[in-house]
């Protein structure tokens, strides 16, 4: 069964803790957090304040994808806030192996996220190193935005070698933008077994509807 974690992007940040509730009485798996520092990507979001005032209002695994520069010397803030989980991108570490290593000293899952731009090769070298690898399906920096379905070969690439070197159900691979029904099934037929939804889970009223839309829709 695939993952549902939608994100918080997309949710309505007047009333962040009933949103959180509202998903995770809908049936959400995982809560994603989008931390934007302005400089890595187009726009900025929120830090660890963020998820330290959420952590006591959700039992949701937590699942912080950070898109900022130098994401390293921010990983302590965010597992000391409550994080489950810290995602960091391929473009934004000079020193990837390092900067994982870092993730799972903190004890928490760590993941290695590419741009649409970003070849998957980049990520293979560390593939036996995390526990997730989150490609994304769009451009980072914004929700709402249209899937790219280039990235589909990419998601099937990576499953390959997660099969070829052996790390079936160790290493996940996650897709982030554009998901909805449709794009699901796509990302689910290629590999892919976490699922970030922000505008078609948190941009629509009845969200535990839209999550088991989503899970009807995901070939897992
Ligand atoms: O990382 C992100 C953007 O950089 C978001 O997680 C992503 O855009 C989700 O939004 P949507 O589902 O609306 O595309
Ligand atoms: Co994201």
């Amino acid at each position: 069964m695939a993952i549902i974690a939608p994100s918080l992007l997309a949710a309505n940040f007047a009333t962040l803790a009933e949103e959180v509730r509202d998903i995770e009485q809908g049936g959400a798996d995982w809560l994603h957090l989008d931390v934007m520092d302005g400089k890595f990507v187009p726009n900025i979001t929120f830090g660890p304040l963020v998820v330290e005032a959420l952590r006591p209002r959700t039992s949701l695994f937590m699942d912080v994808h950070l898109m900022i520069e130098k994401p390293e010397a921010y990983v302590d803030a965010f597992v000391d806030a409550g994080a489950d989980g810290v995602t960091v991108h391929v473009e934004a570490c000079a020193h990837l192996h390092r900067t994982i290593q870092t993730i799972k000293a903190r004890g928490v899952k760590a993941g290695v996220a590419l741009n649409p731009a970003t070849p998957a090769e980049w990520v293979r070298p560390v593939l036996a190193d995390i526990d997730l690898v989150l490609v994304m399906t769009v451009n980072p920096g914004f929700g709402g935005q249209a899937f790219i379905p280039s990235t589909l070969k990419k998601i099937a690439a990576l499953r390959e070698w997660i099969r070829e070197d052996g790390l079936d159900g160790r290493v996940a691979i996650q897709v982030d933008g554009g998901i909805a029904q449709g794009t699901a099934r796509l990302v689910t037929e290629a590999g892919a077994s976490v699922l970030v939804a922000g505008s078609s889970v948190f941009g629509v009223r009845d969200r535990a509807k839209a999550m088991a839309e989503l899970r009807a829709d995901a070939a897992l």
